[in-house]
């Protein structure tokens, strides 16, 4: 397996429920590094740019009024396979279909408010990565 980096947002939802610590013991519980984390209140044009591939899709601007809703912790995550491990972490988009014991099961409330995002390919984690942290090094191939 590959040493990889991952982007992860803790979404609003979660920031408002107190838990961030408990999602990053989870990250690192795993064995992935925080290798860079910010918090921060992303503006409208950040979250339609981040989102962008999902633009034509029915639920793109409730998407972006909640990301806008609070603040966002944004922080990549770094180890072997951590794309797909945190990927495993999160589980399912719909918490209703998330595993248990995964953080959307354990702190998810719905489809759009669903805890957190993580990148889910290779090409996107270089992306994403490079969106909110510009000039940092993603071990793209
Ligand atoms: N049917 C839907 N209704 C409302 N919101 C949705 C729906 N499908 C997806 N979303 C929202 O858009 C986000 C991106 O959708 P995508 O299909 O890429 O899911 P994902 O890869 O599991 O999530 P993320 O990209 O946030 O990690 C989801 O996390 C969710 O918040």
């Amino acid at each position: 397996m590959a040493l990889e980096r991952t982007l992860s947002i803790i979404k609003p939802d979660a920031v408002a429920k107190n838990v961030i610590g408990q999602i990053l013991s989870r990250f690192e519980g795993a064995g992935l590094k925080i290798v860079a984390a910010k918090l921060v209140q992303l503006s409208r044009a950040d979250a339609e740019a981040f989102y962008a591939v999902h633009k034509a899709r029915p639920f793109f601007n409730d998407l972006v009024n909640f990301m806008i809703s609070g603040p966002v912790m944004i922080q990549v995550l770094e180890g072997e396979g951590a794309i797909a491990k945190n990927r495993e972490l999160m589980g399912a988009t719909d918490p209703k279909k998330a595993e248990k014991g995964t953080i959307r099961a354990d702190f998810a409330d719905s489809i759009d408010a669903n805890a957190v995002h993580g990148s889910d390919a290779p090409e996107t984690a270089a992306v994403e990565v490079a969106f909110f942290f510009p000039g940092m090094n993603v071990y793209a191939r």
